[in-house]
């Protein structure tokens, strides 16, 4: 199948050229995608800019109802996505039907925020004045994705864009094509206006720059990698466009000495090896007190025995393939890094490419013990199914181990002493905390993102995404027929 672009409500003809996406699980080839230039970029960024004038002008609870239906054409085809992108992205089957339900719960709860947008009425300082801001759409916004999550994220930021009067731009990563394919056949299937949602398919460093560099995207939302993330904001920076940056994590589960050591392991095999270890939230370092160390290493490594690994549509598998030979290769240089620091690799460690893993791109789930807390394979992101023990001997130490790294997204600790959980939730410099839960399992409905290297104060999800979307307006009112001046005093 040969991909098109969406602009306009119109699928566009031939690209000149594309590049094939392939299932990373079988190596089958799953699609063409066209890989657009500056030119189609600029034509969906004049048909955004048509539309958006219009949309700004439906009442938000009538865009609302677009969202309501797009969640219900969703849910209908929930199985059929999750197929799909389980096919494209590789992660099993379960997941799959988790990250659509994400875009399904976002469509409901942004249509919700249709019929409140809330603003604020304040008091004025002077007689017969009224004052209030309200949340004004910004106009026309470009949408950067990852690979990893390609249906979840992208109705993070296109929901709460449209809900609000926007009108976008979708660059999804080339990777994973087919669920931005998949979204545009449902927007065009419940009518949404033309011009409101376009997708244009194709690299970065063609696409990704040509929506930051037009003067007419005035918001760029990017999830990625901090490497890329950077260079979004300095060219954003330089075009003063608002940009909103989600990045890298290095996340850690922290278990104390009086955790529940089984709870534990679990809450660690899910954020670790979920997805294969391809999470922005994955668990990639577990911090453990000495006192459990040994326990806790030894139910760890007899869990990991029991991670079946294949296709993600099978489904027993728990551990599914890593997206591609180059995800492979930085995987592999990450296991070397580790043997030439002196960490402990006591299980996995190995490309599987023989049999039924020989067309697809697998990694063993990975543990390695005794590892620095500052070497490179504590502090860096692998994006793969690899763990790093670090043993410690205070929740203080743990703490800062845990705030050791570049990153801020996510951190978990297991205990059972209330008084130490609320400590560390203090002071875990991370976006989001998880008390006897692992590194993973955000909610729709609150603030998703994080601190230093991994965001730039912006969030997706929540309330707060609608932050990146509006620009407060602040409005006042003076009805007393005379000119009145704050600040200066009349009596
Ligand atoms: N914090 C979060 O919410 C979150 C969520 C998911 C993934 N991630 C991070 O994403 C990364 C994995 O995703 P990836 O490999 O697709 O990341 P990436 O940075 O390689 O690519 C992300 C997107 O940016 C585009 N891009 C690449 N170069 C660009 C450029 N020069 N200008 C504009 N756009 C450009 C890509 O085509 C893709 O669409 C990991 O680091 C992961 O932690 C973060």
């Amino acid at each position: 199948m040969k991909l098109t672009n969406y602009i306009d409500g119109v699928w566009q003809g031939e690209a000149a050229s594309y590049a094939v996406v392939l299932n990373p699980a079988n190596g089958e080839e799953l699609a063409q995608v066209p890989l657009s230039t500056e030119e189609e970029v600029q034509q969906a960024v004049a048909a955004a800019k048509k539309a958006q004038k219009k949309w700004a002008l439906v009442p938000a609870p009538k865009r609302a109802d677009y969202l309501y239906e797009i969640g219900r054409m969703m849910k209908d085809k929930k199985e059929h996505l999750a197929q799909v992108l389980t096919k494209e992205m590789g992660k099993v089957i379960e997941e799959a039907r988790g990250e659509v339900q994400e875009g399904i719960d976002m469509a409901f709860y942004m249509a919700g925020e249709g019929r409140r947008l809330i603003g604020e009425t304040v008091p004025s300082e002077l007689q017969d004045k009224f004052a209030m801001s309200v949340r004004a759409p910004i106009g026309v916004v470009g949408l950067i994705t990852p690979w990893n999550f390609p249906i979840a994220i992208a109705t993070w930021k296109s929901f709460p864009a449209i809900v609000a009067g926007n009108t976008f731009i979708w660059k999804p990563a080339t990777e994973t094509p087919l669920m931005a394919y998949e979204m545009a056949l449902i927007f065009e299937e419940v009518g949404l206006p033309h011009g409101v949602a376009n997708i244009v398919f194709g690299s970065g460093s063609d696409v990704g720059t040509a929506l930051i560099e037009h003067p007419d995207v005035r918001v760029i939302s990017f999830t990625g990698s901090t490497e890329t993330g950077r260079h979004v904001a300095e060219l954003g920076g330089r075009h003063l466009k608002k940009v909103s940056l989600e990045m890298g994590g290095k996340n850690a589960v922290i278990v104390l000495e009086d955790a529940d050591i089984e709870l534990a392991v679990e809450g660690i095999l899910w954020s670790a090896f979920g997805t294969a270890g391809q999470r922005c939230t994955a668990c990639s370092r577990v911090i453990v007190h000495k006192d459990v160390k040994e326990e806790l290493q030894k139910r760890l490594l007899e869990s990991m025995q029991d991670l079946t690994m294949g296709d993600g549509l099978d489904e027993t598998v728990k551990v599914g393939p890593v997206i591609n030979e180059k995800a492979l290769e930085k995987i592999q240089s990450y296991i070397e890094i580790g043997k030439s620091e002196g960490a402990n690799l006591v299980a996995g460690g190995h490309v599987l490419n023989e049999g039924k893993f020989a067309t697809g791109h697998y990694f063993e789930p990975t543990l390695f013990t005794d590892v620095a807390w500052d070497s490179r394979l504590a502090q860096e992101e692998i994006f793969g199914p690899v763990v790093s023990l670090i043993t410690v001997s205070s929740l203080d130490e743990a703490i800062e181990v845990n705030n050791s790294v570049a990153y801020g997204l996510s951190s978990s600790i297991f205990s059972q002493d209330v008084n130490k959980v609320f400590r560390a939730q203090r002071d875990l410099d991370t976006g989001i905390v998880y008390i006897n839960a692992g590194t993973t399992g955000a909610e729709i409905h609150l603030p998703f993102g994080g601190t230093k290297g991994t965001g730039n104060g912006h969030r997706d999800s929540g309330v707060a995404a609608l932050d990146v979307f509006t620009e407060w307006k602040s409005i006042y009112i003076d009805y007393s027929g005379k000119l009145q001046r704050a600040q200066i005093d009349t009596e």
